[in-house]
């Protein structure tokens, strides 16, 4: 196929609305704006001497204060760093009272006057300013007309440039990059070295470039504060300030080589530190040409089938971890026991092997279930025992329980492979053969030959099966899934999903799925837990719980009509909205006439008629059909009566042709009353 290739992601397409044509009312604005600035550039290039430059570069007065500049932007760097990263980290990572105040206080070199910022140090530094006669009496250490008096004026002014470039990073990195990277078992300085500085490098050179242009450029405060002294203090722009009386041609040269360097930092930030880079790496088209052909990745997707089948992960107290294939772990090594309080309270055992699906309502403590067994959130707290070991007091990097989180959060500067290898690398196995491993369940997963690439020359689904294949060769004896297929379309989803089950089918430890999605649970599961405002409101096999739902958002949520009432008599139940439902004789209805109850009707247990059904079914109303939706090869048909609540049907296509059904069909709803499932609430 020769069309053009789909990217696939949102924003793609982005750009396509400037180039449909820029307003004037903007565009004329914006052009004098561009010509102001551009004006007094052009102003220094059109009046610059030529001929004469490199002489007036290259005059003792200019190279000294070219040196000087250097050392003096060199160090304020270094005194910025110094100060700058550790304050920018308090401020994203920290809270702590008055964290606004601290933030206007750094970003006021910003907007302050460099003169007054120089009144304000001489105050606080100079000699006869707050600190200055003990500086000078302790350390002997004078500012004002010393190489570190400009020092301080260029770090006091330029600071605030890091500090906002590192904040606004560290807070748009997201934790559960960090998070992962500590449920894959690396401690807090190794999570730190290959995850968080290597995400944070960009932001950091940007910030760091920016300060120490800034830092050569200062003038103001420096003048006032370390005053204007040949060989200690006269940077560059103290000497174009001199020049300018003296010889305005050599001042214009000196200008042109200040002004050359601010632009190649702008230069090289705006191609190497903005995202340039990345923008690059997702244009490349990725090896091999299949990915162009298949941009959703189905190719590989049927693969999984006849691949290898997974062996179960060596989990083994004490097992050297990545020394070749292992035994599988006995089966009560990695049992479950739980006993979790806060926000979620129950207790939680599961025999190792097993698959439990979580679900609820919005806010009902799934993620803080998987926050709390990681030992990652304050607002629950899990005694948990994996395989008979306490793992309570345990860090998150050594309680083996590996984590998944929505977005898979793949390290977005590693390849498949190395993200993959992660687990094994933090566990100490050599990097050969940590790849080889990680290759190996690449290939299980059927993304082998996607190994090279980066998390974003993935589709959503080969990076689901990436997170998915480096949580399972870090071996956890715990594997929490949070939604692993909430973000794939619903062909990709079914497709994951069948991997999935083949792979967690061979897991030997316990697995926590959340999911809002009903198919997931009673097809992934061999327990579907169903929490609701912290509690555990259900914990059984998925048929039981489809059939005696405890709650009704859980009937809602596993796709029946679950209507609440109270028991009424002879086998009857009154519906909450209105209307009486008749149940099979022999339905006990507990705990007794008048209690609350749940009657919940498989919608494959509605029948449609366009004529009133004679004979045995019990329930019968009068109805409109509202909506048809196709679900797999099934139809769902939502009907609503005046005498019940509104009512889902499945019927197949070809029932629904014969009836003719469409919006606004009057039709009757037959439900015999054998297919009433009543459940005391
Ligand atoms: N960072 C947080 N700080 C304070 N409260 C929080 C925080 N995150 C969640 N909560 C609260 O904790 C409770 C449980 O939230 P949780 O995220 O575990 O629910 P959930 O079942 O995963 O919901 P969803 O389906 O919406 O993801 C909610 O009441 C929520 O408002």
């Amino acid at each position: 196929m020769g069309g053009p290739v789909r990217s696939g992601r949102p924003g793609a397409g982005a750009g396509g609305a400037v180039r449909r044509g820029v307003p004037a009312g903007l565009l004329v604005p914006a052009l004098v704006g561009v010509a102001f600035l551009l004006l007094p550039l052009v102003g220094v290039l059109a009046r610059t001497d030529w001929p004469s430059l490199l002489h007036h570069l290259t005059t003792p007065q200019v190279t000294q204060a070219l040196r000087l500049s250097l050392v003096v932007s060199g160090w304020a760097l270094l005194l910025s760093l110094l100060m700058g990263v550790p304050l920018a980290w308090l401020l994203a990572r920290v809270p702590f009272p008055g964290k606004a105040l601290v933030r206007s206080l750094v970003l006021l070199p910003m907007v302050l006057p460099p003169t007054v910022g120089g009144v304000a140090l001489l105050l606080a530094f100079g000699r006869r300013g707050v600190l200055g006669p003990w500086l000078e009496s302790t350390f002997g250490l004078t500012l004002p007309f010393h190489t570190a008096g400009a020092v301080v004026a260029a770090a006091f002014v330029a600071m605030p440039f890091l500090v906002i470039s590192l904040e606004g990073a560290l807070a748009g990195l997201r934790p559960s990059l960090e998070e992962t990277a500590a449920s894959l078992g690396a401690g807090p300085l190794r999570v730190f070295a290959t995850v968080t500085l290597p995400l944070l490098a960009p932001a950091l050179a940007a910030g760091a470039a920016l300060t120490w242009a800034r830092a050569l450029g200062e003038f103001g405060a420096t003048i006032t504060f370390a005053g204007n002294l040949p060989g200690a203090t006269q940077t560059l722009p103290l000497q174009v300030y001199l020049l300018l009386q003296d010889s305005p041609e050599a001042a214009t040269s000196v200008s042109l080589l200040l002004l050359v360097i601010a632009m190649a930092v702008l230069v090289a930030l705006r191609g190497r530190w903005t995202g340039g880079a990345v923008r690059e790496a997702r244009a490349t088209p990725p090896e091999g040409a299949a990915a162009a052909a298949d941009p959703a990745g189905f190719a590989d997707l049927g693969a999984p089938e006849e691949g290898p089948t997974l062996e179960k992960p060596p989990i083994r107290p004490g097992a050297e971890v990545g020394a070749g294939p292992a035994p599988a772990p006995a089966a009560e090594e990695s049992d479950l026991r739980a006993e979790l309080t806060g926000y979620t309270r129950f207790p939680l055992t599961a025999p190792a092997g097993t698959t439990i699906a979580v679900v609820g309502p919005n806010g009902a403590g799934k993620t803080t279930l998987l926050s709390a067994l990681l030992g990652l959130t304050p607002r629950a707290h899990a005694e948990v025992l994996l395989g008979g070991r306490d793992v309570t007091r345990l860090p998150t990097h050594r309680r083996e329980v590996a984590w998944v989180p929505q977005d898979g959060a793949l390290f977005p500067h590693l390849s498949a492979l190395a993200n993959t290898a992660y687990g094994l690398r933090a566990r100490g196995v050599p990097r050969a053969e940590a790849r080889r491993q990680a290759r190996e369940w690449l290939t299980r997963l059927g993304v082998g030959e996607l190994a090279g690439r980066r998390p974003a020359q993935l589709s959503g689904g080969q990076a689901q099966r990436v997170a998915l294949a480096r949580a399972l060769a870090a071996r956890p004896r715990l594997l929490l899934l949070d939604e692993p297929l909430a973000a794939l379309d619903q062909t990709t989803r079914a497709r994951v999903r069948h991997t999935l089950r083949r792979h967690l089918a061979g897991f030997g430890g316990v697995c926590l799925i959340v999911t809002h999605d009903p198919v997931e649970a009673v097809s992934l599961a061999d327990r579907v837990l169903v929490l609701e405002g912290g509690e555990a409101v259900q914990d059984a096999p998925p048929a039981e719980v489809t059939r005696h739902p405890r709650s009704p958002w859980v009937a809602r949520m596993l796709g029946g009509n679950a209507w609440e009432g109270a028991a009424g008599p002879d086998g009857t139940v009154e519906l909450a909205g209105g209307g009486l439902l008749t149940t099979a004789p022999g339905e006990a209805i507990p705990p007794g006439p008048g209690a609350p109850v749940l009657a919940v009707i498989a919608p494959e247990a509605v029948s449609l008629h366009l004529a009133r059904p004679e004979g045995s079914p019990r329930n019968v109303w009068a109805g409109t059909v509202r909506e048809l939706t196709a679900v797999g090869s099934r139809l769902r048909v939502l009907v609503t009566s005046p005498e019940v609540p509104a009512l889902v049907a499945e019927i197949t296509p070809a029932a629904a042709a014969d009836l003719g059904l469409t919006d606004g069909t009057r039709v009757w709803t037959a439900v015999k009353a054998t297919e009433v499932t009543v459940v005391g609430l």
